[in-house]
């Protein structure tokens, strides 16, 4: 079985026991977190309309926003769809990898900013997608009002079909990009990532340079916001985008939901842990602010 990625990281993070993470943490030092939805707070699902982050998680992430830690979400989904599954929490978001940036709380509700996408070219690159896949039952087709996902969840022996047939499309469309993920490919415009996502969330977040953004995520897309956030990767356009978003350097903590190859410096094995190291992450906020919970 495949999910039809190739993975060429060399990298191999270390295992952060998830109850011990507040060990791992400085206690003086100031901390946000950044968090991928898919495969970090939510479990997989054959239909992705039907996953949801646990309500416990929620809590958590409610109680840490407590203790004054500024929190957002980096992901995939549509800004509609991952305000939906965080709700009642209410977060700055990047969504559908950073071309839309908005939510709540620290970023203006109303003033959510999206990258300038070509409406009439997605909606070609959709009915090209829709046609090639006419006589396959088992894919299902995820229409985002920015991007398009083409899912094999519910066969993954679809896995080489579905490359075949996002190539094909994207070969016709160069100003955008096909990105892999678990179980799906997805056509984005050329030039969003969630390394750029974070570092745009950073500056509209007003985040201090001194405070540490912690990055937690599960697949190939958060590789980019590893990179961006941790120090000593060697990455070519790490320092033009530092630059783009005002920053001079940065300081942060990847960890990689999963125990394959990445560029996070630390890794926990599934999401139950990311309960677990959230939770620890509270018992530390708790143990360092005067505010209660
Ligand atoms: O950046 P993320 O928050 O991790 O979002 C990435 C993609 O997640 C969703 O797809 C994944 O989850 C689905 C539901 O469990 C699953 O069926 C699929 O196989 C996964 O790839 C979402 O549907 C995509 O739009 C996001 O880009």
């Amino acid at each position: 079985m495949t999910s039809g990625r190739s993975f060429s990281i060399n990298k191999r993070p270390l295992y952060i026991p998830p109850q011990n993470f507040a060990d791992y943490l400085y206690d003086h030092q100031e901390y946000c977190l950044f968090l991928d939805i898919d495969g970090t707070l939510a479990g997989f699902t054959l239909n992705p309309k039907d996953s949801t982050i646990p309500a416990p998680t929620l809590k958590t992430l409610q109680k840490i926003q407590i203790h004054g830690v500024k929190i957002a979400a980096v992901t995939g989904r549509s800004m509609e769809e991952a305000k939906q599954m965080l709700s009642p929490i209410r977060l700055p978001i990047a969504a559908t990898h950073g071309l839309e940036i908005g939510g709540h709380s620290d970023i203006n509700d109303n003033e959510i900013s999206t990258a300038s996408v070509n409406t009439i070219e997605l909606n070609s690159i959709i009915q090209s997608i829709s046609q090639s896949c006419e006589f396959f039952d088992d894919f299902t087709i995820e229409n985002k009002p920015y991007s398009v996902a083409l899912h094999f969840r519910q066969n993954p022996t679809l896995a080489d079909m579905a490359h075949t047939i996002m190539l094909e499309t994207a070969k016709k469309h160069p100003n955008w990009v096909l990105k892999p993920g678990k179980f799906v490919w997805e056509m984005t415009p050329r030039g969003v990532n969630k390394g750029l996502a974070i570092l745009t969330l950073l500056k509209k977040m007003q985040i201090k340079e001194d405070v540490c953004p912690i990055f937690i995520g599960d697949d190939i897309t958060d590789e980019a916001g590893f990179l961006v956030l941790q120090n000593g990767d060697p990455q070519p356009e790490k320092s033009k985008l530092l630059e783009t978003c005002g920053f001079e350097k940065i300081k942060g903590m990847g960890v990689k939901v999963g125990s394959g190859p990445s560029h996070a410096n630390y890794y926990v094995n599934n999401i139950e842990e990311v309960t677990i190291l959230l939770n620890s992450f509270l018992r530390f906020c708790q143990k360092n602010t005067l505010t209660s919970d």
